[in-house]
């Protein structure tokens, strides 16, 4: 066996500039700092999507390593402190503990991590979104991994022909379930085609079980009881040689699917990928952004990134969005372009129905 890498993306929104837009180039310049000063990495690239930095690490002590994610937490409240100081806004949004205890799932940042030896060359890709949920993935994953109309991989590459397994979680039950695709794709589609509950985690390849894609699952709403913005998920798939091709991972996103999100966490709206340097949402807060960003592993180092969706290829992808949310926006607070009650992340609904009982009137 050879040498095992861990792959590590942690990222948490510590405060916006301006607003929810965009992360100030202070925190981005801190947080460089400190991973640059630290033993405990192979190589690491900071980043950002819209209002949310991230942390991209490779070392080799595993997934949940306490190090790791201790390290991720320290850097994010250094930059916490650069945000008190600018008063930026939302100081320290997504940091829900008051202090760092073993672990940072459950305490605001999001994790999306994956072990595995390196491939004698290894092209990943690491998702970023801002302004909507981790179900935004259950869409392009599925076509990724099961769809034959957008990898024809599936069909023509001998060590994808097998199929792929999906770790799908219920976030509402705290559960899992594994399906086995393509036979188990229609019970599958039952649970993640409702992607406010049920997302997809991982992805493995049958028969090696090779981790092929994994994401961020954490519910921000369900963890701080309260709404402290949107999860704004990420999203590591590897690619070729059995895995997508790099273009069949990204592929699904010259379709924007509807995801919810957008403004005040409450709105379905198209997901538009772009490139870092626009990926700040400005219109009614979004529309949702995703950005994709290529490495090449080598022995652990990260080679790039490729702003893949800075391509003029999406660009028609974009002006579809555009269209896609100039059209739901005439439909203001209506349905379905405001969530249904039970996903809106604000409600006022409690205060104007206490305050309106007396006027309702029961119907004979
Ligand atoms: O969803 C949003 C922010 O999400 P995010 O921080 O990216 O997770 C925004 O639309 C805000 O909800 C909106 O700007 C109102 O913000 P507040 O005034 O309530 O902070
Ligand atoms: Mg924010
Ligand atoms: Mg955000
Ligand atoms: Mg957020």
């Amino acid at each position: 066996m050879g040498k095992k890498i861990t792959l590590s993306v942690i990222k948490a929104d510590i405060g916006g500039f301006v607003g929810h837009s965009n992360v100030h180039p202070e925190c981005l310049e801190t947080a460089g700092g400190i991973l640059a000063g630290s033993p405990l990495l192979i190589d690491y690239h900071v980043t950002h999507v819209g209002d949310d930095i991230n942390l991209i690490m490779t070392h080799e002590l595993g997934k949940n390593s306490g190090e790791i994610h201790e390290l991720a937490w320290n850097t994010f409240l250094s930059c916490t402190a650069v945000a008190k100081k600018l008063k930026l806004y939302g100081a320290g949004q997504d940091l829900l503990a008051d202090s760092f205890s073993g672990n940072v799932k459950g305490m605001g940042p999001g994790v999306a991590e994956m072990e595995f030896e390196e491939r004698t060359s290894e092209p990943v890709i690491v998702y970023m979104a801002d302004k909507t949920e981790p179900g935004a993935w259950n869409y392009p994953i599925y076509k990724m991994f099961a769809d034959p109309f957008n990898t024809i991989g599936l069909i023509i590459d001998p060590k994808m022909h097998g199929g792929f397994l999906f770790e799908v979680r219920d976030l509402i039950d705290n559960k899992k379930v594994t399906f086995s695709c393509p036979e188990e794709i229609y019970d599958m589609l039952v649970f993640i085609g409702a992607p406010g509950r049920y997302c997809i985690k991982s992805v493995y390849q049958k028969g090696t079980n090779e981790i092929a894609a994994t994401s961020s699952t954490q519910r921000l709403n369900l963890m701080a009881g309260r709404y402290v913005g949107k999860d704004d998920p990420v999203l590591i798939v590897r690619c070729q040689s059995g895995f997508p091709a790099v273009g069949e991972a990204l592929e699904p996103f010259a379709n924007p699917h509807m995801v919810s999100g957008w403004m005040r966490g409450s709105h379905s709206g198209p997901l538009m990928p772009v490139s870092v340097n626009t990926s700040s949402p400005t219109r009614f807060d979004g529309p949702p952004r995703v950005v994709a960003l290529g490495f090449q592993l080598a022995d652990g180092k990260l080679h790039g990134p490729q702003d893949f969706f800075a391509d003029v290829s999406y660009d028609l992808a974009r002006q579809k969005a555009n269209e896609i949310a100039n059209y739901i926006r005439s439909m203001g607070p209506f349905e379905p372009h405001r969530l249904h009650l039970d996903e809106m992340e604000y409600t006022t609904m409690p205060d104007v129905s206490k305050r309106l009982k007396d006027r309702f009137e029961k119907v004979e």
